[in-house]
């Protein structure tokens, strides 16, 4: 879906694409036009996605564009069955997590070109995740650096099973996120075929991100994070192209109580339908999702796991069915090949596993049964 062009529009396109540093003035000459109408048509053109800005450098990548969470993990994994209110033995890892950053790297992995933006603090923890994401080749040039905050940090603690049995999570660096840090960055998010963002973002920031998408041609992907932070979508979905949640968040925010089966996430994925939301997957656990499309729902299996942390597995998910849909799968099938990400993921320690690849769901897609 690209947002159409006026004629005039074209005809500066076409002139920027013979010569990507050609200069208003000449322009205008060449068309006839007033300068001012010419530095219109550029913005007009930046706004609907067909340029970068400044440079006019033209987005003729495919890409995914990724905004919220940038977080540092410490997971604890219990060996023994964990008894409240005493000392419990177990073996911790450390790893680089938020919802955003976790779907940002899965996607560099599997091949999508990605940019990535947030608010890290001015520590060691903040540098060495933009260098770590830098080297895998995500874009973080519109990343802040704060000293205001620290870092955000989460710390699971996982049971024998490997299921969360605690998260605590301190993001209070979040909160800085300003709508005008999505207007900054909004060049490359025009640029963008997908923008994802986790609803770490404060209220105000998704709703200028939910406005501001309406009128381009990117489309928009949201993921709720937990029942406590989805509250912070607006009431009225439209504008969000793809929605992702689990049952407990979906019921959260539509103050409804579909039940954890099969049934119970189809429901609650028209329900989201229904509130604005262009499509909706809403993930119930080890049975797999619910996958409402532009016309019909249907439920996603998930992929028989032999898992051992089950940290990332939903964010593993988002990220391989935004990378088919870049690749032009329809949701159903972009949502299968989600479901064996997921699948992979929960059978490593990290929240992003760091084999991931293309080549490494090819290799692996005999396990989808369905
Ligand atoms: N035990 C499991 N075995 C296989 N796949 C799983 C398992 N748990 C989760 N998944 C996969 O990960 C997806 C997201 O998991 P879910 O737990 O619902 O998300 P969240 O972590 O966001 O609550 C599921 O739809 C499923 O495909
Ligand atoms: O409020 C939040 N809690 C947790 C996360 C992140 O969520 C990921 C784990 O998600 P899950 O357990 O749902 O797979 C971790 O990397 C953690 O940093 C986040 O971004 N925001």
């Amino acid at each position: 879906m690209t947002q159409p062009l006026a004629p005039q529009e074209s005809a500066v396109l076409a002139l920027i694409r013979e010569n990507p540093f050609v200069g208003q003035q000449e322009i205008a000459t060449a068309l006839g036009l007033a300068r001012s109408t010419v530095a219109a048509h550029i913005v007009q053109l930046m706004n609907k996605g067909y340029i970068l800005g400044r440079g006019y450098v033209l987005s003729s990548e495919v890409r995914a564009f990724c905004i919220g969470g940038a977080v540092l993990d410490r997971k604890y994994h219990a060996r023994t069955k964990i008894v409240l209110e005493t000392s419990n033995p177990v073996e911790s890892t450390r790893s680089l997590g938020g919802v955003a950053r976790n779907v940002a790297e899965n996607l560099a992995r599997l091949g999508s070109a990605t940019g990535f933006l947030s608010i890290v603090g001015d520590d060691d923890g903040g540098q060495a995740l933009l260098k770590y994401m830098r080297e895998i080749g995500i874009d973080v040039s519109q990343v802040v650096t704060t000293n205001e905050r620290p870092t955000a940090e989460y710390a699971a603690i996982l049971d024998a099973e490997g299921d969360l049995v605690l998260g605590i999570a301190d993001m209070n660096i979040f909160d800085l996120f300003q709508p005008d840090h999505i207007e900054r960055a909004w060049p490359h998010l025009a640029a963008s075929n997908w923008v994802f963002a986790d609803c770490n973002l404060p209220a105000e920031a998704l709703l200028a991100l939910i406005d501001r998408c309406k009128n381009a041609s990117s489309h928009l992907a949201i993921d709720a994070v937990s029942t406590h932070k989805v509250m912070r979508l607006p009431k009225d979905l439209n504008g969000i192209d793809l929605l992702f949640m689990n049952i407990d968040e979906a019921n959260a925010i539509l103050g409804q109580t579909h039940p954890h089966t099969s049934e119970g996430a189809k429901q609650a994925a028209l329900a989201l339908q229904k509130a604005g939301a262009g499509m909706a997957v809403v993930s119930a656990g080890a049975q797999g999702m619910a996958v409402a499309g532009r016309k019909t729902v249907e439920f996603v299996s998930a992929v028989r796991a032999v898992p051992v942390d089950m940290t990332g597995a939903g964010d593993a998910m988002i990220a391989a069915t935004l990378h088919r849909l870049l690749e032009g799968d329809e949701i159903f099938d972009a949502a299968r090949t989600g479901a064996l990400a997921a699948t992979l993921t929960t059978e490593c320690n990290a929240s992003v596993h760091p084999d991931l690849s293309a080549e490494l769901i090819e290799a692996n897609r005999h396990r989808l049964t369905n």
